[in-house]
C-alpha cells in the first residue's frame, strides 16, 4: 500500500479539544473531516459536527460509514482521572471506536497515546538528569508500558487494544504517545515539560505523517524535537516520514 490520497474522510473524535484544535488548525483543508465530541462545539466549524458519546456503540457506528480514517483523541486527558472516568471514556470507548472503524473497513487508524503510558520509567534515580541534554537514557517505543497513574494504565491499554484490533483485521494503525502539548511556547520552569514538549507545529505535522504514511502497527512518540529529550523520535522519522521543526531549547528566553 501507498502513501494516502490527499482526498481521504477522517473521522476525527474529541475534535472540540486541545489536540483537536492543534490539528484543525493547520489541516482543516487537507481532508474530508468528520468531526465527533460529546460536547456540542462552542464555535462554528467548516465541517461535519456529530455530537455522540463515544461509548455510544450506535452513534460511533453511524458516524463511521463511508469513513477512510479514523484519529483518536476523545478520551479523559488528566493524569489524575478517576478509575470509573478512565474505564469508561479512555478504556470501553477506545474499544467501541476501534470495533466500528474494523467494521467499516477503516484503514488507518491513530491513536492518541501518552507519555504517562510510560511515566513510572521516571525512577527517582533517573530524575532529574533525565529531563536533561546529557543525558542518554531513552524510551524508543519498543519498552514495555510503565504507566505511573490510572490514566496512563487506560493508555496502556488503549494500546494493547490498537495491537488486538490490527492483528484481528490488519487495519493500519499507529500509537502516538504524546507528550506535552501547548500553544505558542514550551511549558514554563517545567523541565519534564520542556523535554517532552509538542508545538501546535509539529503536532499537525505528526497527525498528518499518520494519516498518509503506509504502516502495520506503530508505536511513536509525539514530541518536538527538543535537545533535551528521553523519548526517541527516530521511529517516528523513519517510517511516518515526521520532520519536527520546533525545539524547547529555542524557546528558553522567552
Ligand atoms: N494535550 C496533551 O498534551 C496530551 C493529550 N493526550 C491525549 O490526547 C487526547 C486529546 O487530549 P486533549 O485535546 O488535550 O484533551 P481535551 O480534554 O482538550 O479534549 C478531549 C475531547 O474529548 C471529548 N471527550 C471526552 N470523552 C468523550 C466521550 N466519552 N465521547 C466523546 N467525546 C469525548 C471532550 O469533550 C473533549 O472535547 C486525549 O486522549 C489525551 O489523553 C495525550 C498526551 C498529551
Ligand atoms: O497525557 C497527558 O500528558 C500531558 C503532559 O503531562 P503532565 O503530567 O506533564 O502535565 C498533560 O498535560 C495532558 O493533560 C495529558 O493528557
Amino acid at each position: 500500500m501507498g502513501e494516502r490520497v490527499r482526498e481521504s474522510s477522517v473521522l476525527l473524535t474529541g475534535a472540540s479539544g486541545r489536540v483537536g484544535r492543534a490539528i484543525l488548525g493547520r489541516l482543516g483543508d487537507a481532508y474530508d473531516w468528520r468531526l465527533l465530541d460529546r460536547d456540542r462545539p462552542t464555535h462554528e466549524f467548516d465541517h461535519e459536527f456529530v455530537v455522540a458519546d463515544i461509548t455510544d456503540e450506535e452513534a460511533v457506528a453511524e458516524a463511521m460509514v463511508g469513513i477512510d480514517a479514523v484519529v483518536h483523541l476523545a478520551g479523559d486527558p488528566r493524569p489524575e482521572a478517576p478509575w470509573d472516568s478512565v474505564l469508561a471514556n479512555n478504556i470501553d470507548g477506545t474499544r467501541t471506536v476501534l470495533e466500528a472503524a474494523v467494521e467499516a473497513g477503516v484503514e488507518r487508524f491513530v491513536f492518541a497515546s501518552s507519555n504517562h503510558a510510560v511515566g513510572g520509567y521516571e525512577t527517582e534515580d533517573r530524575v532529574p538528569k533525565l529531563y536533561r541534554p546529557p543525558d542518554e537514557f531513552r524510551l524508543d517505543g519498543t519498552e514495555l508500558p510503565r504507566p505511573g497513574n490510572l490514566y496512563g494504565v487506560s493508555k496502556a491499554a488503549g494500546e494493547t487494544l490498537c495491537r488486538y484490533y490490527h492483528d484481528e483485521s490488519g487495519m493500519g494503525v499507529v500509537c502516538v504517545r504524546i507528550g506535552n502539548l501547548t500553544e505558542s511556547h514550551p511549558p514554563k520552569d517545567y523541565e519534564r515539560g520542556q523535554a517532552m514538549w509538542l508545538s501546535y507545529r509539529d503536532c499537525a505535522h505528526l497527525f498528518e505523517r499518520c494519516l498518509d504514511a503506509d504502516y502495520g502497527f506503530e508505536i511513536v512518540y509525539g514530541i518536538s524535537d527538543n535537545d533535551r529529550k528521553y523519548y526517541s523520535i527516530d521511529r517516528a522519522r523513519e517510517v511516518l516520514g515526521y520532520d519536527p521543526q520546533d525545539n524547547s531549547a529555542d524557546h528558553i528566553d522567552d
